[in-house]
């Protein structure tokens, strides 16, 4: 099998390489201290050995119930936000056709998102859509307490027993939750829903190889032991006793963190085939998260090229040189389509005849590097052999392994999120809930200073 590659000569203009190799040792004790536990968040370490540890009963039981309610439903709403919803999204948008849901004659359940917004009319219109569908709920919160997920669920959970009554509505729902805590798994246990659970000691953004992404993804008919088998690849090539010039992980930790000391705040992950779109959202939570804290961190953001090299190519190319690139490239397509003949040539195409659209992008591809180089924007390219389970196994562990090390060499915990807990604050003394009265009366006292006179 193939495995996941990294070019990294793009930085040594910025970075000579003995500086790189320089952090090796500090991004091997980090690496280590993912093992032993030895610093911050040592609570959700979980992530770390995960691939290599799922059993076939594991496997199996997620199967089981992928097959159960692949069998009741044509269609299949995943509730979740954040890590609850992300990696399932990454891996089965970057798998699936791209115009999955208007196929007619479908094997498989078409897969659709809910409790990811508070958009009254995202809601509507899932519930219309749903109400003449035989369909199924993945109802997956961590904490089992996000608003989101929840409201979404109360709604579809409503629908649901009104189109085919309680008891069915009982086989077509499964929770994935905590093993005991929270509202979603006293509403399981009550409701007798069957129930995965995710582990304490795996956070949501790095939980895609639990349940909460296995499910989904093998629901909707992708192979779900491919992808922790390349995934376990990645795990065993990174280990904390890989050799720093082997390990591609503690390598690109090591790049990002040395890069963003010289100015480089902003990492711009880039794609060139839109169905990695969610790859990057997943990408972008995983390291926003886990490092935006503190008053630190790189910016993840992402683009989709060539489409986005219309749009944000001008300011990539020009705009304040705070950035670098990282490139997911894809090096074989899975279908073929070829550029053909045309006899009076209008638009001028015809030096393109006979060529695979994957040469086009390839060059258009190469051609931005060196432009966006040139330009004075660093680059590491990250090449995966074909977008399939087993490319993509490996590049999720690839970045959640870099992600652990560039926290822990950041100086931050990678595996808080105590920011997020601000806006969930003010949104509740907003809305009045329980328990809440002390903020309540704080806010709208603080409203009421802002907006005097
Ligand atoms: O799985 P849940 O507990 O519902 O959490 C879903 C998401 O929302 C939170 O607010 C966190 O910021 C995320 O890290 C988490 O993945």
């Amino acid at each position: 099998m193939s495995s996941i590659k990294m070019n990294i000569q793009h930085v040594y203009n910025w970075l000579p390489e003995e500086d790189i190799l320089r952090q090796g040792p500090t991004a091997t004790a980090c690496n280590q201290a993912l093992y032993d536990g030895s610093r911050e968040g040592s609570d959700f370490l979980g992530w770390v050995k995960l691939p290599s540890t799922i059993t076939e009963d594991q496997f199996k039981e997620i199967e089981d119930a992928a097959v159960s309610l692949r069998s009741a439903c044509k269609v299949v709403v995943v509730v979740g936000i954040g890590g609850s919803y992300l990696g399932a999204r990454a891996i089965i948008d970057a798998l699936n056709n791209s115009f999955d849901w208007l196929q007619t004659k479908r094997e498989r359940p078409v897969i659709v998102y809910a409790g990811n917004s508070l958009s009254e009319d995202y809601l509507y219109e899932l519930i219309k859509y749903l109400e003449d569908k035989d369909f199924g709920i993945i109802n997956i919160s961590k904490s089992g307490t996000t608003t989101e997920p929840a409201v979404a669920f109360r709604l579809l959970k409503d629908l649901l027993e009104e189109k085919v009554g309680k008891s069915e509505a009982r086989n077509r729902i499964i929770a994935i939750t905590d093993a005991e805590k929270g509202a979603l798994r006293t509403l399981a246990t009550i409701e007798k829903y069957k129930t995965f659970v995710i582990p304490d000691d795996i956070g949501g953004r790095y939980s895609v190889l639990t349940p909460v992404g296995l499910l989904p993804i093998a629901v909707a008919g992708f192979d779900i032991r491919k992808l922790v088998h390349g995934a376990a690849t990645m795990e065993k090539n990174t280990g904390a006793n890989v050799a720093f010039e082997y390990n591609l992980s503690a390598i690109y930790a090591v790049i990002r963190n040395e890069l963003y000391k010289k100015g480089k705040k902003i990492e711009i992950l880039v794609n060139y085939h839109p169905k990695l779109h969610y790859f990057a959202e997943w990408w972008k939570q995983l390291f926003g998260e886990s490092e935006g804290k503190d008053n630190k961190g790189i910016f993840p953001a992402a683009v989709d090229f060539t489409t986005d090299l219309h749009s944000m190519g001008q300011w990539i190319q020009e705009g304040e040189r705070t950035i670098f690139e990282t490139v997911i490239s894809i090096k074989e397509p899975n279908y073929k389509v070829v550029i053909p003949h045309d006899n009076q040539n209008l638009d001028g195409l015809n030096y393109l005849e006979g060529k695979r659209v994957d040469e086009v992008n390839k060059m258009a591809e190469l051609g931005t590097r060196i432009a966006h180089v040139d330009g004075g924007v660093p680059n590491i390219l990250i090449e995966i052999p074909k977008l399939d389970e087993e490319s993509l196994g490996q590049l999720i562990y690839f970045f959640e392994k870099a992600c652990g090390i560039s926290g822990y060499l950041l100086g931050v915990n990678p595996f808080n999120q105590p920011g997020v807990e601000a806006y969930k604050r003010n949104m509740f003394a907003l809305l009045e809930k329980p328990g809440y009265e002390e903020e309540t009366r704080a806010i709208k006292q603080k409203l009421s200073d802002l907006y005097k006179g």
